[in-house]
């Protein structure tokens, strides 16, 4: 007893400290505010009135002070969230990404008895402060000095003795938990020992029940994850890694640091690509949290080219269909039906006109020949339309009988240009040029395609007879499918869009300073208002991430390319949870995509989600999916083994997944996940219908990248056979959960008498 109260009493000293810290912080930031607000008046006064030295500096100041201003405006959790006491030391090697990769302490550090001091403490936090005097009260994290923070482990410590994670709210510090990184040293700070509380953040981390939304990792990102985050953003940086390692979540911090690391530079903006809308609600919190959003954009890939497909494609396509929509025997396809579509069934066949007062026609043949002529290279069909207006003048022009009628070129010259007035200001004509050749849209192009005898001649010795019955049945259902939305930005591309006349903007003084207008919450547009209309203006960004990377097909990757072609990239994925069937084939496309540019491969290897009984049991799975492919290593354990069920007699199929979420709904604080085979999507919600919105029903491709605190797998062999890469789609249903697992076999399930199904036995 006595010995607890002690701790508590070490415990609520330490949370005194840190929140001495914090109040000094927040006196700093207040007095920031009046600055930023005074600058902010003064500025919006003065307009552009100013030297561009003087004006330069203002800029900078008022843009530190709005960064400060707008992130206390949002009132931050975690504002403060770590410390780190250090040992005097050289500052080490500063490694390729700015950090010190080496921080070793100095030779007289450790005394020969293993008593040392502490020489030096950081505070890390979500954005650097410094006091009136410029020593650092908080570094950001991103910034060089905060990575051994990050990087220090017990094997390479560093200068680094204890490391600390400060739980607070607002202005109010909650906790501290603390990591000892030299366990083997007794060091002292201002004469006292060093006292050590709690027993890791990680873990505190891990064990928290999950909600609807992401939660950033900025307290307790791991070493190797670090070295992934402030990668230099050279050409591609490519990271792969296990169901759980953290690869989404390094990705978004991977985009905070750079925009930190260099602002400008990344103006042009992120791009964050993902592969459902699910994963993109999931996500889109994170960054906000980190205090950045104005310059990213984060995309499904159904959502990519909404311009081009003229809405967002929600729908899946079977997979028989998805593979061939995916694949890029479609481009010559595509290619074809883009030049093809002009001759739609209602094209006229004649043209006749008035001119020099004779009647001048082109019949059929001449037309046909004319339209080949012109179609001859490899320009956007749109963009040929000018010179298909010629050719037509040219051959009217040919039978005017005026040809030859002047010697004089200068004569002759005038009289072809009045003949063109005459001629193409002729409502025939415009008429007849409006239907011969008209302004394809994508959309409409497709459309077409949904003919199934137009499509077989566009589609002649690329694809069979039965593939072009399904691609044309499938285009003709209502609505668009993800895989729709790569043909209509390959199409988009094909077709060439018409200039549209640009957006005028408002002129504002405040424009000319650098960055403000992003920052500053007293603008009428709002952050999240800006990056809406950025992305909706940008198609090109500056960095591309691109989130389940093994799941693009190779017609996603072209799309994606077109919108980093002057980019730097990142790119995260596992091949093991790839449900392309042809992973192959896929990074083929990835490679065309990305061109010769040099590639950077990380690796991560533990498993920050499942506990070890879950991620044993997934590991069976990944045998059967990808022989020889090594799990990630699960760094806890629940002692909660996964449960089996069979379809129980009595509620059949539906009262048994119902029985079975409640239960779990009753073992966890937080959500739970029921993953069906895709065609079960719709029932299995209605099966779960009023258990409250801590429970959804999800197809099996949607739950990619998502997790919950408890899931239900529904008939692992009906995910399994749903398509080629069933085995792999099951893995990633079976690797959702961070503290319980069911699995219940269906009718397509062969479970032994302990209920557990033929596939995942040993
Ligand atoms: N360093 C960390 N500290 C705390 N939590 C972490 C850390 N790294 C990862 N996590 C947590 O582990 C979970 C898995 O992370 P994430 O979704 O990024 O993994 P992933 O590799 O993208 O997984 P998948 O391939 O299955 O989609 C998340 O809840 C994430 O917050």
């Amino acid at each position: 007893m006595a010995a607890q109260e002690a701790v508590d009493t070490v415990r609520d000293r330490e949370i005194g400290v840190e929140q001495e810290h914090l109040d000094q912080v927040y006196r700093r930031l207040e007095e920031k505010i009046h600055e930023a607000e005074f600058l902010m008046n003064d500025a919006a006064q003065k307009g552009h009135v100013g030297t561009p030295g003087a004006l330069a500096e203002r800029d900078a100041q008022v843009f530190r002070a709005g960064v400060h201003l707008n992130r206390l405006n949002n009132e931050f959790e975690d504002f403060l969230f770590g410390r780190i006491d250090l040992l005097d030391g050289k500052d080490g090697v500063k490694g390729p990404d700015g950090a010190y990769t080496s921080v070793e302490p100095a030779d007289d550090a450790i005394r020969p008895d293993g008593t040392a001091d502490i020489g030096e403490t950081l505070h890390i936090g979500r954005i650097g402060v410094l006091d009136a005097d410029y020593s650092p009260l908080v570094i950001d994290w991103r910034a060089p000095a905060a990575a051994p923070f990050y990087r220090s482990t017990p094997v390479e410590p560093g200068r680094v003795v204890r490391r600390r994670v400060i739980r607070s709210k607002g202005r109010r510090v909650l906790g501290v938990e603390d990591d000892l990184m030299r366990p083997e040293l007794r060091a002292s700070l201002g004469g006292a020992e060093l006292p050590v509380i709690g027993d890791g953040a990680l873990m505190a981390a891990l064990g928290q029940a999950r909600g609807h939304s992401m939660r950033d990792i900025v307290s307790s990102i791991q070493a190797e994850q670090d070295l992934v985050i402030r990668a230099p953003a050279a050409s591609v940086t490519y990271v792969e890694g296990g169901p759980g390692t953290g690869k989404t979540a390094v990705a978004l911090h991977r985009a905070a640091y750079l925009l930190y690391q260099d602002r400008r530079r990344y103006s042009g903006g992120i791009l964050i690509v993902s592969p459902t809308p699910l994963l993109v609600s999931y996500t889109e919190g994170v960054l906000p949290s980190l205090g950045e959003e104005g310059q990213v954009a984060i995309r499904a890939l159904g959502d990519l080219a909404e311009d081009a497909a003229g809405g967002v494609a929600d729908t899946y396509d079977e997979p028989a269909v998805s593979r061939i929509k995916g694949s890029s025997r479609m481009l010559a396809v595509l290619r074809k039906a883009a030049r093809g579509a002009l001759d739609h069934p209602d094209a006229p066949k004649l043209l006749r006109v008035v001119a020099f007062g004779r009647r001048l026609e082109l019949e059929a043949d001449e037309l046909r020949r004319i339209r080949h002529n012109v179609l001859g290279g490899t320009a956007p069909v749109n963009l040929l339309r000018p010179r298909a207006r010629r050719l037509l003048l040219d051959a009217l022009y040919a039978k005017s009988g005026a040809v030859g009628r002047h010697s004089d070129p200068e004569l002759a010259a005038e009289l072809r240009s009045s003949f063109d007035e005459d001629v193409s200001t002729e409502d025939s004509f415009l008429g007849f040029l409006d239907a011969w050749w008209p302004e394809l849209a994508p959309r409409g192009v497709l459309d077409a395609m949904g003919d199934e005898k137009r499509l077989g001649r566009w589609a002649r010795r690329v694809l069979n007879p039965g593939e072009v019955r399904r691609i044309a049945r499938s285009l003709r259902r209502p609505g668009l499918s993800v895989h729709d939305v790569a043909l209509l930005d390959e199409l988009h591309t094909l077709l060439g869009a018409p200039a549209r006349p640009k957006r005028k903007r408002e002129y504002d003084p405040l424009d000319q300073l650098t960055g403000l207008e992003e920052l500053m919450p007293v603008r009428e547009e709002t952050q999240r208002e800006r990056a809406e209309r950025l992305a909706a203006e940008r198609t090109e960004y500056a960095h591309v991430i691109v989130d389940e990377a093994q799941d693009l097909t190779p017609m996603q990757w072209r799309m994606v390319g077109r919108r980093g072609r002057h980019a730097t990239w990142t790119i995260v994925g596992d091949p093991a949870q790839s449900s392309w069937s042809d992973p192959d084939e896929a990074a083929a496309a990835r490679d065309e995509a990305l061109g010769s540019r040099p590639r950077r491969r990380f690796e991560l290897t533990v498993n920050y989600r499942n506990p070890a009984e879950i991620a044993e049991l997934a590991a069976k799975v990944l045998a059967l999916a990808m022989p020889g492919k090594e799990s990630p290593r699960a760094v806890r354990s629940t002692g909660v083994e996964p449960r089996f069920v069979a379809v129980g007699k009595d509620g059949g199929l539906a009262g048994t997944v119902r029985s079975e979420a409640e239960r779990l709904l009753a073992s966890v604080e937080g959500t739970v996940g029921v993953v069906v085979a895709m065609d079960r999507r719709a029932e299995a919600a209605r099966w779960l219908d009023g258990l409250g919105d801590r429970v959804v029903a999800l197809g099996s491709l949607e739950a990619k990248g998502l997790e919950y605190d408890a899931t239900l797998v529904v008939s692992p062999a009906e995910i399994a056979d749903e398509s080629p890469a069933g085995l792999r789609v099951l893995y990633v249903a079976l690797t959702r959960s961070t503290q319980a697992l069911t699995v219940l076999s269906g009718a397509r399930d062969l479970p032994d008498e302990a209920g557990v199904p033929d596939l995942l036995r040993d």
